[in-house]
């Protein structure tokens, strides 16, 4: 599928439990592995019904009454670095556009190719599910997957109410066109198994979302660390548009003050408001973002403890020390994470997605569980943008404005280096 065959506001779903038009069921995983959780429940099997007499085509799962997983209870916001309620099914949820998906864009069980998948995912269509589409009815043959026992989602930082915890392995995000662009484009490129498995668009009560992998979904009372990579946290057009349009935020200025009373200007604290890139800079110099190329943003260890607390650990000594403490002296996770990480700096460094987009704001994912299975997942891409052709970045050469250089390789190196340094000292 060609990113110009895409059609934005009704993106061409990939990887969405699809039933497509011509009635011939294209299995994927999740398909499979929802409606096995569903016909484990005895209970109201839900229909798939798919509609394909209206354009976009679409299915809706009806008769929705799992035992044992509640549907649609969960808050709409779920409260940072704190174990998420289930609901939200994806029965709950439209599945748009499928009359176009197509198998290309499809999420692999990619993100977690390193491990067994103990869900199996063949390629089956699930047992004792009555599927309807205008014209003809069928059953579809069995399913021999057991169901994947759900865990808890954690949302360590980042916006409050911008996600779901989906169940079965899903996770929602508040819609950005942005972000839903990387991300499909992203299942195309070598970056794949180094981003969460991306499933299109869905709608909650009236709200999209992009609808991805929950990459905690694998592990057993993981431990998490969120690092946010680069030497800049705003984009080169967010400067320019605080230039022209100047727009001094009160928020800003009031978690500014909180972590430094002394840091606002003089006429900031007239104003009592601060920009938007003023504070984002001002971040990016208190922490380790600027002379490191990355920071660390939040921590949430296996015992549940959580720490949001790092906007002043700043020297590679500081960081260090809080990496060692995340790692728990655990000479074998610090291994895991280096081998991924050292493999997704060679797939960075030839990945044509990389080349031709500034990378701000982005984090990398750091997971593992007593079991010492380890990932790191690049998230976030509400801030990455397409460069206009043919500027390409290298993404280790300082930013100057207007090179668009976004330091993502050599906050990569760092991290690297200092994790390579605190190896020794891990038992
Ligand atoms: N695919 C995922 N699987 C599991 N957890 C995730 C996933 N994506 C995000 N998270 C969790 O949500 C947190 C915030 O994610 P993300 O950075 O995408 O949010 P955001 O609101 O865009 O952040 P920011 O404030 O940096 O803009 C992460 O730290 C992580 O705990
Ligand atoms: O971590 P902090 O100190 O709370 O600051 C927030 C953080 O830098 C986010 O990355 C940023 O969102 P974006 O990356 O999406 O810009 C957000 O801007 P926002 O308040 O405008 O959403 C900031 O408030």
């Amino acid at each position: 599928m060609s990113m110009g065959d895409m059609n934005h506001s009704y993106p061409n779903v990939s990887g969405v439990p699809v039933w497509s038009a011509n009635g011939k069921a294209d299995s994927t995983k999740h398909a499979a592995d929802f409606l096995s959780h569903c016909e484990n429940a005895h209970e109201n099997v839900p229909q798939l019904v798919v509609k394909c007499n209206t354009s976009p085509c679409r299915i809706e799962l009806e008769s929705i009454r799992v035992s044992g997983i509640s549907v649609g209870s969960h808050p709409d916001e779920d409260s940072i670095c704190s174990d998420s309620g289930f609901g939200g099914s994806p029965a709950s949820l439209l599945l748009r556009k499928l009359s176009n998906a197509s198998s290309s864009g499809l999420s692999p069980a990619s993100s977690f190719e390193e491990y067994e998948d103990d869900r199996g995912f063949p390629d089956e269509v699930p047992r004792g599910v009555t599927w309807k589409k205008p014209g003809s009815t069928g059953t579809l043959p069995p399913l021999s997957v057991p169901p994947k026992k759900p865990q808890p989602w954690v949302q360590v930082v980042g916006h409050a109410g911008s996600f779901h915890a989906g169940d079965y392995g899903m996770l929602l995000k508040r819609y950005t066109e942005g972000e839903q662009q990387c991300l499909q484009r992203l299942m195309e490129d070598s970056l794949r198994p180094f981003v969460p498995g991306y499933h299109g668009v869905v709608q909650r009560a009236e709200q999209d979302y992009n609808m991805m992998d929950d990459l905690l979904t694998h592990f057993n009372s993981p431990a998490i660390m969120d690092c946010k990579i680069g030497t800049r946290t705003y984009l080169e057009e967010e400067l320019t548009k605080a230039r022209e349009r100047p727009q001094p935020r009160q928020d800003m200025y009031e978690k500014m003050v909180d972590v430094d009373p002394e840091a606002p200007t003089t006429e900031e604290q007239a104003l009592q408001a601060v920009l938007k890139t003023r504070y984002m800079q001002w971040r990016e110099t208190l922490s380790s973002t600027t002379t490191l190329g990355f920071r660390i943003e939040g921590i949430k260890k296996a015992d549940g403890v959580c720490n949001t607390n790092f906007k002043r650990t700043k020297s590679r000594e500081a960081v260090k020390q809080a990496l060692q403490d995340y790692v728990d002296c655990n000479a074998l996770i610090v291994k895991g994470y280096l081998r991924r990480l050292k493999e997704l700096r060679l797939v960075l460094e030839t990945s044509d997605f990389f080349r031709t987009h500034e990378v701000v704001g982005s984090s990398l994912l750091f997971v593992h569980d007593s079991t010492g299975k380890t990932g790191v997942w690049m998230i976030d891409f509400g801030k990455t943008v397409p460069l206009p052709p043919p500027l390409t970045l290298d993404h280790r050469t300082p930013w100057e404005e207007g090179n668009r250089e976004d330091g993502y390789l050599w906050g990569l190196d760092n991290l690297i280096d200092i994790l390579t340094d605190i190896l020794p000292y891990q038992t």
